[in-house]
């Protein structure tokens, strides 16, 4: 346990891929202040550093499979010592993404506080991912990986939702609707913590 994160208030936002969970954090961050750290940015950032290791990292992203555990929970880790001075909470976009994943999180970081389970239809990801990939440019945003990302969302990282509903902090939003009525569920959630 690392104490400069020993009070950190922490929010997962877990959902599907392209169910709406960078947007709705951008808004978050503007109204709250928190700090947003998505999985998938440290990720892309260490894969655009054209390290060995982010050659490896690209490999399975373009796969549409899961990166280690160690490698993306240890990159979370260090982003957010690194603003814990200035940080007023954090928002973990994109993990966990497996149970296992919240487990060893809350072993070495913290618990979190709140969920936010990002909620959109199937049919309604994978048109917003095909759009996203027009301009994106990320190699994940194709029909192939997105399918394979789909799958793999409803196989490991809907039984995190589960887990954490058996402690009563998940808040589910409904992301099919226009970003800002989201969002205005979005806030209702996050002011409930107070
Ligand atoms: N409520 C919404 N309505 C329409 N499009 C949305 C909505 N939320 C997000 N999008 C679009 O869908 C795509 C995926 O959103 P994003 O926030 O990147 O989701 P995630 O981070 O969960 O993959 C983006 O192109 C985004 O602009
Ligand atoms: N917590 C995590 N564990 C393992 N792999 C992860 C991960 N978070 C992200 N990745 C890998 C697999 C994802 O398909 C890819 C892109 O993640 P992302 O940017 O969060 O996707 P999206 O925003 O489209 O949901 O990076
Ligand atoms: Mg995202």
């Amino acid at each position: 346990m690392s104490d400069k994160l020993k009070d950190a208030k922490i929010i997962f936002v877990v959902g599907g891929p392209g169910s709406g969970k960078g947007t709705q954090c951008e808004k978050v961050v503007a109204k709250y202040g928190y700090t947003h750290l998505s999985s998938g940015d440290l990720l892309r950032a260490e894969v655009g550093s054209g390290s060995e290791r982010g050659k490896q990292l690209s490999a399975i992203m373009q796969r549409g499979e899961l990166v280690p555990l160690d490698t993306v929970l240890d990159m979370i880790k260090e982003a957010m010592i690194a603003k814990a001075d200035v940080s007023k909470g954090y928002l973990i976009d994109g993990y966990p993404r497996e149970v296992k994943q919240g487990e060893e999180f809350e072993k070495k970081i913290g618990a979190p506080s709140l969920l936010l389970y990002i909620d959109a239809k199937a049919e309604t990801m994978v048109s917003r991912l095909m759009k996203r990939g027009e301009t994106s440019g990320r190699a994940d945003d194709n029909e192939e990986t997105i399918k394979k990302r789909l799958d793999l969302y409803y196989k490991a990282t809907e039984p995190v939702i589960a887990f954490y509903e058996g402690r009563g902090i998940v808040r589910k939003i409904d992301s099919e609707g226009a970003v800002d009525v989201v969002f205005s569920n979005v806030a209702k959630a996050i002011d409930g913590l107070k």
